[in-house]
């Protein structure tokens, strides 16, 4: 399998030379030259296997030779028997024909746990084949920092730096990395926003001088070992409900795109996918292009769901590689356009997103009323990026007939405010391990939301 840039510009990488990546020289992300394809047969036999089976059934044709069978196995059984549920990603019915995929069993409570989990094992494994080291650099509105924190401490070969924007998390996320006081964990508090972190990250990919030779790394969804370990319970939870024999939606609270893209990747693969349904916050820049093809920015907001406060969403490139059939120059112009202007995709390409995707963009005031009814409905307590593609799924899905699977995307516990505003004044409690977070000693430094600043600094702490 070769990976290739969706600018179209840059050679094309091995999955051991993308994994140790972050953008591609173009400013591109990669992606599989062609989608693998499962057949009927192939996706029917999922059934009742254990996760990580089913793990490497699906990620094989990606990796590739570049790691033998026996050690990717392991390294896949090593990796989920770090959730505390069996099932890793159980699936729950809510009513007649909506289920909750719950994603928060990991060691962070929330989905990225299920990719970062497997990233920090895949760059162990690789770098310490090639005896090297390497610099982590990445942006987090909240969830990805701690998952990915959790996920390479262990990890000797790496050093982490996680930029996260200041006072634009939860004080529950924030600690969450901040009170890892391990050498190798490095925490920056940028005085600006998620987009701003996300620009400073990519534009080191850009020119990675001020490292002096040192390799960079990407833990964010750029890094293509993200999106591929979360095409995963796309498959378990369709087949569960009777895949390939039967249909089946999904809602995916989304902003960088990376979990709905998955599911993208999911129905390219040969999964029957009838609707992939976009719920969005008010940050709705996704809503509008899907629903109206209005690809125009609005200023950020700062939300009740804050790990959802993007306006730049990357892996929506991914899509549009996908979508102009892979005329990385098309794609280039559109996001040039796009960084000075609104704008609009190709009529046809729009078009062809129409087939399976719908949205809803989804305000504070109701994500809380839906954490409310929701739970006089169903005695879910939904975290409030989980609320939006709840409230997705009941207004999108437009046949009554097909199951859809709901993505909880995180623990209620992580948002308190959200969750008292809903009229849960004792919040959600946080599991065993983590009941003394609050009291934890915390370290990051502050910085301005300045590429140099934040260069600079990297530089100085790497040279010690
Ligand atoms: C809890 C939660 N839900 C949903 C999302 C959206 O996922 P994605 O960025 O993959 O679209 C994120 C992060 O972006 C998140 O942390
Ligand atoms: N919501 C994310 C934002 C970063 O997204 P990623 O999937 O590209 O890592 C977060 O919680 O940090």
């Amino acid at each position: 399998m070769r990976y290739i840039s969706t600018r179209g510009q840059a050679p094309a990488l091995s999955f051991e030379e993308v994994v140790l990546t972050g953008l591609a020289p173009d400013g591109g992300l990669y992606v599989p030259e062609t989608y693998p394809q499962m057949s009927k047969e192939e996706i029917a036999d999922l059934a009742g296997l254990p996760y990580h089976e089913v793990a490497f059934r699906v990620m094989r044709p990606y990796v590739g030779d570049c790691i033998d069978e026996t050690t990717l196995r392991d390294i896949l059984k090593k990796t989920y028997a770090s959730f505390n549920h069996d099932a890793v990603a159980p699936l729950k019915q809510l009513d007649n024909n909506h289920f909750l995929l719950e994603l928060f069993h990991g060691p962070t409570l929330a989905f990225k746990d299920v990719a970062l989990q497997l990233l920090g094992r895949l760059l162990d494994h690789f770098l310490i084949k090639r005896g090297e080291r390497g610099v982590i650099m990445g942006a987090t509105s909240g969830d990805t920092g701690s998952a990915a924190i959790e996920g390479c401490k262990p990890c000797e070969q790496v050093d982490i730096y996680i930029l996260h924007p200041h006072n634009r998390v939860s004080e529950v996320q924030r600690r969450q990395m901040t009170c890892v006081l391990a050498p190798n964990v490095h925490n920056l508090a940028i005085e600006g926003d998620f987009d701003d972190c996300q620009a400073m990250v990519k534009a080191s990919f850009g020119d990675q001088s001020f490292l002096n030779g040192q390799r960079l790394i990407a833990v964010n969804s750029i890094n293509w070992a993200r999106i591929m370990a979360q095409i995963v319970y796309y498959f378990t939870s369709a087949v569960a409900l009777g895949s390939p024999h039967r249909e089946v939606s999904f809602s995916v609270p989304s902003a960088n795109f990376g979990d709905v893209f998955a599911g993208y990747v999911a129905r390219k693969m040969g999964l029957p996918i009838k609707q992939l349904i976009v719920a969005t916050n008010a940050n709705d820049i996704l809503h509008r292009t899907l629903h109206s093809n209005d690809f125009s920015k609005k200023k950020l907001e700062p939300t009740l769901a804050p790990s959802m406060d993007i306006v730049v969403s990357s892996n929506f490139e991914r899509l549009l590689f996908d979508l102009y059939q892979q005329d990385g120059k098309a794609v280039a112009a559109l996001l040039e356009d796009f960084q000075n202007q609104a704008t609009q995709l190709d009529p046809k390409a729009w078009s062809k997103a129409q087939e399976v995707f719908a949205s809803l963009a989804v305000d504070d005031a109701t994500i809380l009323k839906v954490i409310t009814d929701a739970f006089k409905r169903t005695g879910e307590l939904l975290d409030p990026h989980t609320a939006t593609g709840y409230l997705a799924a009941e207004k999108c899905a437009t046949d009554s007939s097909t199951p859809v699977i709901t993505l909880a995307t995180a623990h209620p516990a992580k948002f308190e405010e959200a969750i008292i505003k809903a009229g849960f004044p004792e919040g959600a409690s946080l599991p065993e391990h983590m009941s003394d977070l609050l009291e934890r000693e915390e370290r990051y430094t502050l910085l301005p939301a300045d590429l140099k600043a934040v260069q600079s600094h990297l530089a100085e702490v790497q040279s010690k």
